[in-house]
């Protein structure tokens, strides 16, 4: 199994678990808004280690967005599969052909 499907996993065992002793707990607590609120934080947060941090502060940003995107789409019912599936569905159309096609 895969790192991220792991983490899906796992994310879905913790919802329910007690927020006291976990951090995905306590995030289904606060709910959709709080947690879209941390996928945006930690999204500026890699942009800017992008923009001026180092290589290591990147990638610990990048985690720490995989991690509040796959918590925020458990809560909202979407499954990773469902969104490596519209990634294979857009495999092999070029972002710029796509863009033209929407403008056409
Ligand atoms: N991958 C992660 C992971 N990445 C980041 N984080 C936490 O995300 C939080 C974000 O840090 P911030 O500094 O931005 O947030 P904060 O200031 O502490 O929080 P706020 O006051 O802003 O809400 C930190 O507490 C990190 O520890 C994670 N917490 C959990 N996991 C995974 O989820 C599993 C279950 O975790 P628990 O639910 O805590 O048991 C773990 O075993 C890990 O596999």
């Amino acid at each position: 199994m895969d790192t991220l499907t792991r983490l899906e996993t796992t994310i879905a065992n913790r919802r329910d678990a007690d927020p006291d002793t976990s951090y995905v707990a306590q995030l289904s607590h606060r709910g959709v808004p709080v947690m879209a609120r941390k996928l945006g934080e930690e999204a500026v947060e890699a942009c800017v280690a992008a923009l001026s941090g180092s290589r290591e502060e990147l990638v610990g940003e990048a985690a720490d967005v995989l991690f509040h995107l796959m918590v925020l789409l458990s809560a909202k019912d979407v499954s990773l599969a469902e969104v490596l599936a519209e990634l294979d569905r857009r495999e092999g159309t070029s972002g710029i052909d796509e863009k033209n096609s929407r403008s056409a």
